[in-house]
């Protein structure tokens, strides 16, 4: 099962990673930076309206090749131009031709807040996170346990970043709101299968109390879907596809500011 062999290639990147920088030195450098690097992400979502979370992403193993031109620095910073309240980057370099690096450039030309979109198995990665300027991390509840869901989720607080809890069924909702989860983002894309429903963020927005603010992610394609999960009550979106493969990203991001409103 894919999300198996990604949890098995982050794993052994991770041991890699370890040897070139121990995790003591990788504290020591995160411990110079400051706690507040970027915008708080928690912050942004709560103000009222439907924020638009934009991703950087060439490939992915459902898709395959995305783009092959692919000037990540150029497309970041035309999401924040446009008007994205965040920008999702993909480090994941086995199925999704992420890199590490790509985050930090990034980070040197957009002031919005940053999600490291990865598969984070270990402390280390959150670390390095911080290291490269996130804001944001991922925390896939599917590969995790209850544990780390704490744990993982008030490291990132005390780095001055926000965790988006990711669940895609009911059970996992639950688990989210055990653990405490300040954001959550319920993804329309079942990573064991990766069939996408639409209609799973819409299925299980009711189970989140509106204090804590809600991301629907993936599949999103429309401004019609735009503003059915902005009258839904959603608090941001998370789009990667449909923004990648258009010629004119900037103008798509209006339009769906627009269809939110
Ligand atoms: O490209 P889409 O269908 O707009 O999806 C974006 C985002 O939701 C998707 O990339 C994603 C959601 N959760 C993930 C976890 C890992 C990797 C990727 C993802």
């Amino acid at each position: 099962m894919i999300l198996d062999d990604l949890v098995t290639v982050t794993k052994k990147r991770l041991l890699r990673h370890q040897q070139v920088l121990s995790l003591d030195e990788l504290k020591q450098t995160v411990a110079q930076l400051p706690k507040d690097t970027q915008p708080n992400f928690l912050a942004i979502l709560k103000q009222p309206g439907l924020h638009i979370i934009a991703e950087v992403k060439q490939a992915s193993p459902s898709k395959g090749t995305i783009v092959t031109d692919f000037p990540y620095v150029e497309i970041a910073t035309s999401y924040e131009k446009a008007g994205a309240d965040a920008i999702s980057v993909l480090t994941e370099p086995d199925y999704f031709n992420g890199h590490l690096p790509y985050l930090k450039h990034i980070n040197d030309h957009v002031s919005v807040p940053t999600l490291r979109k990865d598969f984070t198995i270990d402390p280390y990665m959150i670390y390095e996170a911080k290291a490269n300027g996130a804001g944001i991390i991922l925390l896939i509840v599917a590969i995790l346990d209850d544990q780390q869901l704490i744990t993982y989720r008030e490291l990132a607080e005390s780095l001055g970043m926000q965790a988006i809890v990711e669940v895609h069924t009911a059970q996992e909702v639950q688990r989210a709101l055990k653990s405490g989860a300040n954001i959550i983002g319920i993804n329309n894309r079942n990573l064991k299968t990766f069939q996408v429903d639409f209609n799973n963020s819409l299925r299980l927005r009711h189970m989140i109390p509106t204090t804590i603010p809600v991301v629907a992610e993936s599949g999103i394609k429309t401004s019609e879907d735009v503003a059915i999960l902005a009258s839904a009550g959603f608090n941001a979106i998370l789009m990667g596809e449909t923004l990648m493969r258009s010629q004119q990203k900037a103008t798509l991001i209006k339009e769906f500011k627009e269809a939110a409103l």
